[in-house]
């Protein structure tokens, strides 16, 4: 069995509000894996089935092999779990709450709490009513790495920390993945994602549109490019670019000073591009690197995706792609 997680058509309906639509997810064991979407997207409810706090209306559902409603606590106390909303008991300090914790997940070795508390700096002794949002976070991530499970489910786990905390926090994942656990994260943020999992899934609507590696993601997606041409016209620019297929969301304007700016979106490589404007004079060129977090975007369906007609600053379309 090579899978920590393995979901196959996973529904569920809260009444008339289908909050999954068919989840598959194929988690390997031992991979950093990330789950991105926008909010209501299913990301907390699909981390919930696997946790057994909300059962399933349909489909399969297996985290090590079996069905988180037939594991129990043996099961639950192979996985660490952060939620996205994490209610504190106001009367304890963090310590007497990281003691229950370990009463129901542990063990945990004598002083694991400590290092992390010292590696999180946040005070154990202090009541938990009066911690910052910030110090809360780092409790509930405490109580989720502390008896080292085999697998981590962690639903936003950065938010309101700052960027040296997240840095802690990156840490813990890579040491988590050296000693062969699987951590599987949502986040809204893609460069959270990109910077510590090498798969992620994108959902939306409850259902996973897209499941690849990063670096699979990262090679479809497209580059930014704008070019300032000060010897054509703007019909003579469209005419140009049209031989350039892997150009869309072409936009063509012309200055007050008879410079023609071309903007747009570029899959694959930059040659056709580069050639096309080679026998034009070219006061400015710029090509940017691929950029993931439109090509998240695209698949978020937040907004028209490539292919869209180019439209001219003056409101004439010359060129549809
Ligand atoms: N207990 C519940 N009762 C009714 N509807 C629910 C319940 N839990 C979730 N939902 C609904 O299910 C859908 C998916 O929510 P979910 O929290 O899984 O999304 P998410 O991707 O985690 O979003 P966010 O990033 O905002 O946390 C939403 O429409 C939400 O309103």
């Amino acid at each position: 069995m090579t899978h920590a997680i393995e979901v196959q058509d996973l529904k569920k309906s809260f009444g008339s509000n289908h909050a999954l639509n068919g989840i598959d997810l194929a988690v390997p064991r031992g991979a950093v894996f990330g789950l991105i979407g926008s909010n209501g997207a299913g990301k907390t409810t699909t981390m919930r089935v696997l946790l057994d706090i909300v059962r399933p209306t349909s489909g399969s559902v297996s985290v090590f092999g079996i069905d988180p409603r037939e594991g129990g606590p043996a099961l639950r106390r192979r996985i660490g779990y952060l939620p996205g909303e994490l209610i504190l008991d106001g009367r304890s300090t963090g310590r007497q709450l990281l003691k229950h914790y370990a009463s129901i997940s542990g063990p945990v070795r004598a002083g694991r709490i400590e290092e992390l508390a010292a590696r999180f700096d946040v005070p154990l002794d202090r009541s938990t009513h009066k911690l910052s949002k910030g110090n809360k976070q780092k409790l509930g991530l405490i109580q989720a790495f502390m008896h080292e499970p085999d697998l981590l489910v962690l639903d936003e786990p950065t938010s309101g920390l700052d960027p040296l905390v997240q840095q802690t926090f990156h840490e813990l994942v890579r040491e988590a993945q050296t000693n062969g656990q699987t951590v599987l994260l949502s986040s809204h943020v893609l460069s959270e994602i990109e910077s510590i999992a090498e798969q992620l899934a994108v959902v939306r609507k409850g259902k996973v549109v897209s499941a690849s590696t990063v670096t699979e993601l990262r090679a479809a997606a497209k580059r930014r490019v704008q070019a300032t041409i000060t010897d054509r016209s703007k019909a003579e620019v469209v005419q140009l670019l049209s031989s350039v297929t892997e150009l869309s969301e072409v936009t063509v304007a012309r200055s007050d000073d008879n410079t023609t700016t071309v903007t747009g979106r570029l899959s694959g490589g930059p040659d056709a591009f580069i050639r096309a404007l080679a026998s034009c004079a070219v006061a400015d060129v710029t090509i940017a690197a691929p950029n993931l977090e439109d090509a998240v975007l695209d698949l978020y369906d937040a907004r028209p995706s490539s292919g869209a007609a180019p439209t001219l600053h003056d409101g004439t379309q010359e060129h549809t792609k």
